[in-house]
């Protein structure tokens, strides 16, 4: 029997879900329709260009930003309803108010454990449980104030680790970071001790998302615009390119014959050089070449697409750098 009473147990499969949701400014709607799913326990990469509306959705997941229709809910749980559940179960990283930099870094684990309401010992316990996870120990007794871009995101990421929150909101973990920062950055969230955490992270770098997701979800415009595994992306939007270099000739016909057996297409033919695109894979193109008696291969290589292949076949125009 049904009674006009909610008894639905929470979902706990799904981290995140927006139905329909829409956001405004004052002078602008941000999201108009914006429908996206992120499943519990894994990490998703929400990608978009400058202005998507990537910071505004986190913002909104985290309580900071009101909705004016549709629903979010975080592992079941309405934001707009249950602002204060979700406060409970969400950490978002990039906050810079809690980490204070005239104090150390492991003064500041223990402040903010401390602000989360565990007790001095706990605290402790705690902030030590998070240094090694996040490669802080060489700067963790140093004064914040001294410490590169690089250690300072670390340690805000870990200070939001502090409370193992159920859902850990990354926005744009390592923009502005130098490259040899962000791969270090990539391998600490890589390796992070999930056990069921689950991870939403914005990012308008295609070799993030590509790094760190289990699913990408690519907003464009306050939509989404194509949601699915990195490799999903890569096989169904984009294609791979087989580049062939030969010593003989090629003929016309041979080129063809390459191109029609791959259900692909001729890119660039020369006296010696074969471009064929198309939605196949190493092995297909390997077969296809064999059978086409194909010899004295100088070259040979087989590209899958990029995520800014996919990007730029579904957009139609570039992604960010
Ligand atoms: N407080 C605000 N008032 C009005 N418009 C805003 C406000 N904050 C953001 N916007 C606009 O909303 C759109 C989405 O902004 P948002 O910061 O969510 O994008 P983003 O995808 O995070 O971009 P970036 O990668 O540059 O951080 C942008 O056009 C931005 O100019």
């Amino acid at each position: 029997m049904t009674t006009g009473q909610s008894t639905q147990t929470p979902n706990t499969d799904v981290a995140v879900q927006a139905l329909g949701l829409q956001i405004e400014y004052p002078e602008r709607t941000v999201m108009r329709d914006l429908n996206l799913s992120a499943p519990a326990g894994r990490v998703t990469a929400v990608l978009g260009r400058n202005g998507a509306g990537k910071t505004t959705l986190v913002r909104a997941i985290a309580t900071l930003q009101p909705y004016r229709a549709g629903s979010l809910r975080v592992l079941g749980h309405e934001v707009k309803d249950e602002a204060q559940t979700v406060r409970g179960i969400v950490g978002l990283a990039g906050q810079h108010a809690a980490v204070v930099a005239e104090l150390t870094g492991v003064e500041n684990l223990r402040m903010v454990a401390r602000l989360y309401g565990l007790s001095p010992r706990e605290a402790r316990q705690a902030a030590a449980g998070v240094i090694d996870g996040f490669a802080l120990s060489e700067f963790v007794d140093r004064r914040v104030s001294t410490y590169s871009g690089g250690q300072r995101r670390r340690l805000d990421l870990a200070a939001t680790f502090v409370n193992r929150p159920s859902l850990l909101l990354l926005d744009e973990p390592t923009t502005g970071l130098d490259p040899h920062s962000r791969n270090s950055l990539w391998e600490t969230i890589r390796s992070l001790p999930l056990n069921g955490t689950s991870v939403l992270l914005t990012t308008q770098y295609l070799e993030e998302a590509q790094r760190l997701a289990d699913e990408v979800v690519i907003i464009d415009e306050g939509r989404v615009i194509q949601a699915g595994t990195p490799n999903q992306l890569r096989r169904t939007m984009a294609s791979t390119t087989l580049s062939l270099v030969t010593h003989a000739p090629l003929s016309s016909d041979q080129a063809k014959a390459l191109a029609e057996r791959l259900r692909g297409e001729i890119r660039d033919l020369g006296d010696n050089e074969l471009t064929v695109t198309g939605q196949f894979d190493l092995d297909a193109a390997h077969r296809a070449v064999t059978e086409q008696g194909i010899l004295d291969i100088t070259e040979f290589s087989v590209s899958p697409p990029t995520l800014d292949d996919v990007f730029l076949s579904m957009t139609g125009s570039e992604a960010s750098p």
